[in-house]
């Protein structure tokens, strides 16, 4: 009988394993779903930047929220648009009206997706460790200091002193020092796994955000008919936005959709052809312009092309525009005028490299006055010791960093998720 008992037993805790494995693989191997607009606020493990989902996307044709500059906060005294430019702001400026729409050249759609792109799930786990020259400076400092115990005004000024030199900025830096000292002394805080659990926690809160993360990427329908979404990449030279859009581009086609890039760098022939090699390793469609052109005839050809075929999203790489040159950031707004006469522009991108620091700043604050900004990629940030940028980027500007880029690679591309950034910060 007690043998019968054991096999039984046996038998039961094979079929359990089995089962496990099984689901193990199949979870593994699942695609991300495109109606998922999650806010992910899982605690990752490991400490290592463990963003668990995928790219979060939205359809396009919803307001995004506002934040009129005077509400920002850390703009006194600091640039701004039309300072140190070669025309005054207060100048006339051009109409849509005045617009000539050259010709823009519709390149031969590529054939087939030439490579196989990674699922965006598989990608996440790839990215672990990419902030690891930020948590050396941050994490690593950080946790020493308030692990320590006790701590004297000279360790709260070296608190301070290590939050600004990884870029959080002097507002944000006194806002999480008063926080951590009033949770510090209120949960009577001993050990230093205690500290760390109070500092994720005041951290994450400071990167928390009322905008929504899901970059505004699917189609939706305008007077019941298809409507791709339109996504304006911007940014200054070198920041890497065809890089982005090109890794965009990726994550949709990857997700089943259908992308149609539009070339409006004309500045700079490269960018056009650099474009063009990422539509064609997707099999996308580049509209691009004559050198020279007129970008916001490119642009408006783009999207009336993406329109008329009925692609998913058409995104639009723009050319790096000088922020101090005020009749070249004009152009931006002109942009997206135009091509607002063919569909409504659902998100505007803004590049900053991470590695600029307060520089990639002043430039944010300058595009955000010309064009309605409605997320922030923030690239190199596994090139920068200084990912604190990130706070005051989103306190800045008020707009959420949707996307972060984390290498050269074509799918190092990663949703910005505050809970598993600042595990990877603090190791
Ligand atoms: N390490 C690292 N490099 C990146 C990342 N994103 C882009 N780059 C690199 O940055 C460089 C510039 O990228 P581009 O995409 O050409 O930049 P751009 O803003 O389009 O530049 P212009 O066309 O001159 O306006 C390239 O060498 C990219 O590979 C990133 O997240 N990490």
């Amino acid at each position: 009988m007690s043998s019968t008992w054991f096999l039984f037993v046996v038998v039961a805790v094979v079929v359990l394993v089995a089962l496990l494995v099984t689901g193990l693989l199949v979870a593994r191997k699942r695609r991300i779903s495109l109606d998922a607009q999650r806010e992910v606020e899982e605690k990752p493990k490991g400490g290592s930047y463990a963003a668990s989902g995928g790219i979060a996307l939205a359809p396009g044709g919803t307001e995004a929220p506002e934040h009129p500059v005077e509400d920002r906060p850390e703009v006194d005294g600091q640039p701004a648009v039309g300072d140190d430019a070669a025309v005054p702001r207060d100048s006339a400026q051009r109409t849509v009206r005045d617009v000539k729409l050259p010709d823009a050249e519709v390149a031969e759609p590529a054939p087939a997706a030439a490579e196989e792109i990674e699922p965006a799930t598989g990608r996440m786990e790839r990215l672990r460790g990419r902030l690891s020259k930020s948590r050396s400076m941050f994490g690593t400092s950080l946790l020493g200091l308030l692990g320590a115990g006790d701590l004297d005004e000279d360790s709260w000024q070296d608190v301070e002193d290590t939050l600004l030199m990884a870029d959080l900025g002097a507002a944000t830096t006194n806002q999480i020092v008063e926080r951590l000292r009033d949770e510090l002394s209120r949960r009577a805080v001993r050990s230093s796994a205690e500290a760390r659990e109070v500092l994720h926690e005041v951290l994450t809160a400071q990167l928390s955000t009322d905008g929504h993360r899901a970059v505004r990427a699917l189609p939706h329908t305008v007077d019941g008919r298809k409507q791709p979404a339109v996504v304006l990449v911007a940014g200054v030279n070198g920041t890497g936005k065809t890089t982005t859009t090109g890794k965009l581009a990726r994550v949709l086609v990857a997700q089943g959709g259908t992308v149609l890039l539009g070339a409006a760098d004309t500045f700079r022939a490269a960018a056009a052809d650099q474009l063009q090699t990422w539509a064609e390793r997707v099999g996308a469609e580049v509209v691009r312009g004559k050198e020279g052109a007129d970008p916001a005839a490119v642009a408006f050809d783009a999207v009336k092309r993406g329109v008329d075929t009925g692609v998913d999203a058409v995104l639009v790489d723009t050319a790096g525009r000088l922020h101090t040159k005020t009749g070249l950031m004009d152009e931006l707004g002109k942009v997206k005028r135009v091509v607002e006469k063919q569909a409504k522009v659902d998100e505007v991108l803004l590049v900053l490299d991470a590695t600029t620091g307060q520089n990639g700043l002043m430039q944010a604050r300058v595009f955000a006055e010309v064009i309605d900004v409605t997320g922030i990629v923030l690239t190199k940030l596994d090139g920068t010791a200084k990912g604190g940028i990130v706070f005051q980027v989103q306190r800045e500007l008020g707009v959420p960093v949707k996307l972060v880029g984390l290498g050269e690679g074509p799918d190092d591309l990663a949703p910005f998720e505050p809970g598993a950034f600042v595990d990877a910060l603090l190791g």
